[in-house]
Parts: C-alpha cells; structure tokens; sequence
C-alpha cells in the first residue's frame, strides 16, 4: 500500500503550459526575467514541499485517503458532532420527558485543547438525538481554561444541579476546582441555559493534593443518616514514590458548602490519576440494603481505560471494599476492553434502569482527524446490570430502543461451519448491522481433547490468524473477502485442571490496509457457565465496531478504518480457524440498521 501512497499523489506534478511544452528555451528570455526567476523560485517551493510531504508521508506511513473513505467513517446511528473534537459523556439526566447528554467538546479543533466546553443534546429515546445551544463554556475566572467533566443530580424537590470542574490560571498556578450550575428556567424542559452560581468555586483542593489532580464530580446521592447529598472526586498520591488513584467523598445540604468526610472511599496503590469516577447501586432495585453491592469505577488516566469493581459500601465508615480483592479496582473488571473511556451512568426513572455510556476516541491519525474535520463518536447507551448468575461482573448491553432502528432481518439456520473454513453471510449491506449469535463447538470433539492452549490472552496470542484446537471462531465483519477484515471471535481453551476457558476478543490487525492507524487485538476471558452457548452481538457502524459477549459480560469496541473493505464492498463472513472442532452457529440473525440524523438542531419536537 506504501507504493499506492506513493505512486497517487505524493509527488505533484510540475506545473506546465501548452506554449512552455512547444518553446522551452524562450520561455525564460531577458524581456521575462523577473517572471521567470519567480516561477523558477515558486516551482522549486512546490518542489522542496512536494518532496518535504513525501518524506513524511513515508516516514509515519501516512495512507493516501480520500475523501470517500473519510466520509464513509461517519457513524450512520451512533451519535457523533458534526465537526470538531467530542470527548467525555457528561451529566447524563432525564428531565421532564428528555434525556439530555452533554458532552466534552473543543469548538475550536478536532482535538483535546483549553477551552473545553458543554455540548449540549436531547433525545426521547437514547437514540435520535438533537442539538442545543453549548450547555456550558468557559466564560468565568474560576473556569476561563475549561469547564471540564462533571455530572447533574436530581435532588429530591425535583430540581437539578449541576456540578462540574473548571480550569483557571493565574500567574503562577493551573488549577481544578469544582464549581456549580443550575438551570436557568427549570419550567424549560430542554434545559437550554444553565447558571453558574455566584459561590464558585465550591470545592478546592485538600492540602497534599496537586492542583491538576482533582477533578470530575460524580452524581451526587442522598444519605438519609444525616440528610446529606454525597459527592465523590477522584485524585492520585505519588507522595513517597507511590503512584496511587484514590478517591474522596464530599458532603452537602445545599451543594453549595461541601465538607470533605475523613478519610479516602477507596485506594489502589499502583493505578495513577482516577479521572470521571461514577458510584451506584446494583443488585437490589432502589433500596440501600446490606445485600446491595457498590459499583465504584473509574477511568484511569494512565492506561486510559475504564475499570470497575463490584463490593460493598459502608456510608457510615466512608469506605467501598471490594467483594473479591482480586478483583479490586483498575485490577480485573473492566467496562469495555477496547476503545472507550471516561464513561459515566444515570438512573432511568421512567424505565427503571441505569444506563451508561462512554466516549469512542479515533486510533487514527491527527492528520486524518484534521481532514476528516471531527474526531470522537460517543458509544451506544448501555444499561448496567449485575449478573445474577456469577454475581462476579456486571452485564453491559445496548439499551432496548436502539432494536427500533433494525430494517431487515435475515436469519440463517443450521450453518456448521468446518475446522479452517469461512461462510460468507449473503446480506445487502455490511456496513450498519446489528447481528446476534450463538454459536456451539461440536461437544464430542470437545470432550476428546485433553489438553488446548492454557493461558490464551487476546493481546498476546496472535489474533484470529493464530489456529488453536478450539478456536478461533466467529464473525469477520468490514470483511471484503480480499484481506481487510475485523474478527470478533471467541477462543476456548482448556486449562491444566481440566477446565475451559472462553476468550472473547476483536481483532482488528487486518481492518485496514493503512499503516498510519493502531491495529490491536482487544478483549478478555468471559464466564461461560454450565450448559450456555457462546453468544455475540455485534453493533457495526461504519468505522466503530461494538461487540458484547454472554449477554454483555465482556465488551470491546473497535474504530476501525479500512480502505476497500467500505460501502458495497464491506461483507460479513462466519469462520472457523479451529484445527480440532467444528461450530454450529446456532442462532444467527443479522439485522440492517436505519440511519438516524444527528446533526439537525432542535427546532420542533418531531420525535
Ligand atoms: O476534557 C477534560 C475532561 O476529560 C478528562 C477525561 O477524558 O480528562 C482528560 C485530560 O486530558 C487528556 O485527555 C485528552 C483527551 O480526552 C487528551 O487529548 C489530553 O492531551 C490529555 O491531557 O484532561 C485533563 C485536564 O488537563 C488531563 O489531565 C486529562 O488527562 C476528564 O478528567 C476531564 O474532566
């Protein structure tokens, strides 16, 4: 593909004429010097450019896009800005009859920069979403360098607050503090203005914590032992040559005069900056019984990665404690293993559920960012569940509403698909699907191998080009038949005790030709209980692939940019690289997926 990027445009032509074709030595006569010098200088400029761009274009092996194959890798139902750089999910609320998201956003470029804003979009249904005017820019001393991430809480009179960090400088200091907003007109269901109150900022930083280390403030929520809303600020410790996240709870009557409770939630040593933490319930509905278990999570700014864990919260002593120290915060448990970071929830009221959802960043380059002209997709609304069968993982699975956005269905019965062989699924589309399925591995050929690939590890293993005696199998979708291809796959093994073990991970090493994208192979063991099939379900969108597997046990999402694997060319296949069993796809439906508008501005409710 390099010689392709080379040979299409990276050397441009000399500029020429038909009369500079037919005289070349007259061209540059005495009468003309001054205009020939200067064409002279201006084509040794285009030249040393020309040549300058090459070089670098080979050097970062930069892929010749085109504007088609840019244009394709806009989100057909994920919600997505028209332009510029979106980043975290913010205050995520339903408010008389809508669900507001706001939302990261530089309205200057296609990336991170000061200045970060609040966009600002409603929906009736997590789905069709449209425009508001910004929510929240920095236009006050304590938050002139940014209004940074933050959440809205419900209070119990029914009114909405608004917490958030801002980001001020002076001649010696950067500093986060957290400050509030309410809204300007709570008769307004859009909630269009918001109003900084004049206490800001709220809360500044403890002594020993530096001054960019303090940030994101969860939904605040009501403790009934002393009648006051609680809040939680992620911060880290590198004091004495630790590296450790850790978290603090503040409280409030008014959420105007915070009091920091003693003491820390909770400490990982090890884990660095915890960045948009989020703390709720799960398990037991509403109430805040002993059996209720305390979802804590954070994003981690080291790795950049969501994680979680599951435990239990004691208000009184203000401390969370994992169910299973093995399985403590930023250690085992994440959201989503691929690319999806600075997530954070809401309870649904009218639904009953908490739904979360994070933001998708490119693994492209800036490059194809700044001619593209927009960067970030947010990810399909999720709800959250615990996982009543194991009680070790949360279940994250696209919320139901999304299923009205499904065209066409086909479904295929009763394809087994050999060891070493792929099936391509006769579909009309592969570019917006929704496709579930399950698959089982011949159970004799199971039973007869004793031994197969103890400790595979999605990253580590090769990907799905690798053959193992049980696995990989699954769907390559973005697939054109020619190369470029993104595996979702499962991976069983068999461990030293005689156990299975089931991977499930994407591969996206061959999603594209270009060489200027990262390609890696994400995703994780998933717990597979007696009796169950492997099941999958796969969101593909154009350039984000989301993959959820044992009714959302395991998550990863991909972008993924391929070159030819695009519009007609773009097809789905089921395969089997397994040497020793054959997989029956027992229920296979591939759904197509409508479009849905995003970018229009909310002028009437025409939901
Ligand atoms: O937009 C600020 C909020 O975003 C968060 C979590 O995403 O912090 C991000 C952070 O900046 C880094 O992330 C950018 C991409 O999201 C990246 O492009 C930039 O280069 C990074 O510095 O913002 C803070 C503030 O400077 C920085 O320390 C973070 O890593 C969230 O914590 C913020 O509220």
């Amino acid at each position: 593909m390099e010689s392709k990027a080379i040979a299409t445009g990276e050397y441009a032509p000399l500029p020429s004429t038909g009369e500079e074709k037919q005289h070349p030595s007259r061209s540059c006569g005495v009468r003309y010097w001054r205009a020939c010098v200067i064409a002279v200088v201006v084509a040794l400029v285009v030249v040393a450019v020309a040549l300058a761009k090459a070089r670098m274009d080979l050097a970062d092996n930069a892929f010749p896009w085109s504007n088609s194959m840019l244009q394709w890798q806009r989100a057909g139902f994920h919600f997505q800005t028209e332009k510029n750089f979106m980043s975290d999910p913010n205050g995520p609320v339903y408010y008389r009859g809508y669900y507001h998201l706001f939302y990261q956003y530089n309205r200057n470029g296609v990336a991170w920069d000061d200045g970060m804003a609040w966009g600002h979009v409603v929906s009736r249904d997590l789905v069709h979403w449209r425009h508001l005017p910004m929510a929240m820019v920095p236009d006050h001393w304590y938050d002139i360098k940014g209004v940074l991430s933050g959440s809205i809480t419900v209070l119990h009179n029914g009114t909405l607050v608004m917490l958030y960090t801002g980001v001020y400088t002076n001649a010696t200091v950067m500093m986060e503090v957290q400050c509030v907003a309410v809204p300007a007109d709570l008769n307004d269901p859009l909630l269009r203005r918001w109003t900084k109150h004049p206490a800001n900022p709220v809360i500044v930083h403890p002594p020993g914590i530096k001054d960019m280390d303090f940030r994101d403030p969860t939904t605040a929520w009501f403790d009934e032992s002393d009648s006051t809303y609680r809040t939680i600020i992620g911060s880290k410790d590198d004091h004495h040559g630790g590296h450790a996240g850790f978290a603090m709870v503040y409280k409030t009557k008014d959420l105007l005069s915070f009091q920091r409770i003693p003491g820390i939630l909770h400490r990982v040593e090890g884990t660095g900056m915890w960045e948009c933490m989020d703390f709720y319930p799960v398990g037991g509905g509403d109430n805040s019984s002993s059996e209720v278990l305390y979802v804590i999570k954070a994003s981690m700014d080291d790795e950049r990665h969501d994680y979680y864990a599951l435990g239990r919260y004691d208000a009184a002593g203000n401390t969370w404690t994992p169910l299973d120290p093995e399985l403590d915060l930023g250690m085992g448990l994440r959201y989503d293993w691929g690319k999806f970071y600075a997530s954070t929830s809401f309870y649904d009221p009218v639904k009953r559920r908490r739904v979360m959802l994070g933001y998708v960043g490119e693994t492209d380059s800036r490059r194809s960012d700044e001619a593209k002209g927009w960067a970030s997709i947010q990810s399909i609304p999720r709800t959250v569940a615990l996982d009543e069968k194991t009680w070790t993982n949360l279940l994250l699975w696209p919320v139901q509403e999304i299923e009205t956005l499904r065209a066409n269905a086909t479904e295929f019965n009763g394809i087994t698909i050999d060891t070493g062989s792929v099936f391509l699924l006769p579909i009309r589309q592969g570019t917006q699907l929704d496709i579930e399925a399950s698959f089982r591995l011949n159970a004799s050929a199971v039973a007869a191998i004793s031994e197969a690939d103890v400790g595979y590890n999605c990253s580590s293993s090769g990907g799905a080009a690798t053959r193992g005696v049980l696995g990989p199998f699954g769907l390559l979708v973005l697939a054109d038949g020619r190369g470029e291809q993104t595996a979702v796959y499962f991976y069983v093994s068999r461990g030293l005790d005689g156990g299975l073990q089931t991977s499930f991970c994407n591969d996206e090493s061959r999603s594209s030709w270009a060489r200027d994208v990262t390609k890696r192979v994400v995703g994780s063991t998933v717990p597979v209980l007696d009796g169950e099939v492997l099941s999958m379900r796969v969101l593909v969108d154009h350039s984000i692939v989301q993959s959820f597997a044992m009714g959302g046990r395991v998550t990863a999402t991909s972008r993924v940019y391929p070159t030819e694997a695009i519009y007609a060319a773009a097809g789905v296949y089921l395969f089997n690289n397994a040497t020793g069993a054959s997989v029956a796809a027992e229920r296979l439906v591939v759904h197509e997926m409508d479009s849905v508008d995003n970018n229009q501005i909310f002028l009437v409710d025409d939901w």
